[in-house]
């Protein structure tokens, strides 16, 4: 924090008119000594009182978000630079403790704004997907199965580790839920190494931005170390990043939709989320189409980075175009919908993962006569957010899955800042806080305020036999 002139060097402040110091000609050592009654009003209205007030903030900083960090400087300052020898200056030091609240103020500001998290998650997030769109291309994605037999691909473990990386260099001491884990890698030297082949290669072109998210990772060993650093439980306490590094790993296979996602949150709650998805058109006018989920490109005028601060809006912007002001997006919002039957509604590709069929039974019951664009990934809410689309309902098929948080909690705060709720199938809002998946939820209903309980209130009639 840097010093006023007035506060770096009181003893060579010049004199004002204002200042009783000035008053007199004699020296300060003569005034501390011949005039001991305005030290002392001072001191007991002006400096005791002021000294209470910051330590009564400094206490209460963790509820009012005023920075902890601050405070105790500044009250170490005070003391410092108005000791009984430098209590003749007190317009210095009026303006002193008035810039010190404006600066905590500011500093306020910007922790809400969450400003680095923001940069950080949307580079990490670009740099990841250049990753992906290598293996994109690639015949042999190095795909494997997992103990679930769901599939991860060498752009999987290649992107989570480079995500990771970006985290840890900025944050260390935050704590990372992310899907994969590298047990794979260890036991398969090839796949390890054709994995460290992609990532040891991959950066930002922008050599600021590259430097800002850490550099390349040492060896092929830190990679799958880093890789395991997204083991955290998670929870209601701290920070917590949630990585799904190619959600929609089969839409990413067949040549569909996918996403690389990444969500910050705090105590719970989510407060920052970016969403790459290279295969969507960069334009937010484009409104989604029948054939968006399969053989997709992600050639020029394709690729877009969504990104959402809690309170500050969502924006999007081409995710080829890395800048470091992390405010350069287009602010987007969800379509006003004035007439239900003319929503459109998305869901997965993969029946197995949201019901089709009640998904049919609840657009019949809107009215709606559109079928619903199937499409991978969190994509989805990318999409909806911006207005292509309306509304996407994850309606369960199983009753004892438990939807993952890194598959959702981006998506979730991007809509929400966009205009739209999101909730499960029992009108319950998304609960991130406890733990890697989100055990007291049942699905998700994520549409326009306006017409959220509308949309909920029809599902609930057709899943009424099953809730
Ligand atoms: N049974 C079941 N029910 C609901 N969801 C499930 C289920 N099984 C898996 N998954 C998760 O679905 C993630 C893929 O998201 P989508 O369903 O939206 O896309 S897709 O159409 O299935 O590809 C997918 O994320 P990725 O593994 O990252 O692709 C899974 O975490
Ligand atoms: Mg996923």
């Amino acid at each position: 924090m840097p010093s006023s002139p007035a506060s770096a060097s009181p003893h060579k402040r010049p004199p004002s008119a204002s200042d009783p110091s000035s008053s007199s000609s004699s020296s300060s050592s003569d005034r501390r000594s011949s005039s001991p009654k305005p030290r002392l009003f001072l001191l007991l209205f002006l400096f005791i009182p002021a000294i209470i007030i910051l330590l009564l903030a400094s206490l209460l900083a963790p509820i009012t978000g005023v920075t902890t960090a601050l405070l105790p400087l500044s009250v170490t300052r005070l003391v410092h630079h108005h000791h009984p020898g430098h209590l003749s200056s007190s317009s210095s030091f009026l303006r002193q403790t008035r810039r010190l609240f404006s600066l905590h103020t500011t500093a306020t500001m910007r922790r809400d704004k969450y400003e680095k998290e923001l940069l950080v998650a949307q580079l990490a997030v670009q740099r990841a997907a250049i990753l992906t769109k290598r293996v994109f291309h690639e015949k042999a994605k190095g795909t494997v199965d997992k103990n679930d037999k769901s599939p991860v691909t060498i752009g999987d473990f290649g992107a989570q580790a480079l995500i990771i990386a970006a985290l840890q260099h900025n944050f260390p001491d935050d704590a990372i839920v992310a899907e994969e884990e590298s047990a794979k890698l260890r036991e398969d030297e090839k796949l390890r190494s054709t994995v460290w082949e992609l990532v040891k290669d991959t950066k930002l072109d922008n050599p600021d931005a590259e430097a800002l998210l850490g550099g390349p990772i040492r060896d092929a060993d830190a990679m799958v170390e880093l890789i395991d650093k997204g083991n955290s439980p998670g929870g209601a306490q701290g920070r917590i990043w949630a990585i799904d590094p190619i959600d929609g790993t089969k839409g990413f296979l067949r040549g569909g939709q996918y996403a690389v996602c990444l969500a910050l949150m705090v105590d719970g709650d989510v407060k920052v989320g970016a969403l790459g998805c290279p295969n969507l058109p960069v334009d937010d006018a484009a409104r989604l189409t029948a054939g968006i989920g399969e053989n997709q490109t992600d050639d020029d005028g394709h690729g877009v980075l969504f990104s959402a601060v809690l309170g500050h809006g969502a924006t999007s912007r081409p995710l080829a175009t890395v800048s470091l002001d992390p405010e350069l997006g287009t602010p987007i919002s969800m379509r006003a919908i004035d007439d239900l039957t003319q929503a459109n509604f998305c869901e997965s590709v993969e029946a197995g993962h949201s019901s089709h069929g009640d998904q049919a039974a609840i657009s019949h019951k809107l009215g709606i006569t559109a079928p619903s664009v199937r499409m991978d990934s969190q994509a989805k809410y990318g999409s909806i957010a911006r207005g292509a689309g309306d509304i996407y309902l994850r309606l369960p098929v199983s009753a004892t899955y438990q939807e993952k948080i890194w598959d959702h909690a981006a998506g979730d705060l991007i809509v929400r800042e966009a205009g739209g709720q999101v909730t499960d199938v029992h009108g319950k809002r998304l609960d991130f806080s406890v733990g890697r998946t989100l055990a007291n939820n049942k699905g998700v209903v994520a549409a326009p305020l306006a017409v959220h309980a509308k949309v909920l209130e029809a599902v609930q009639e057709v899943l009424s036999a099953k809730l």
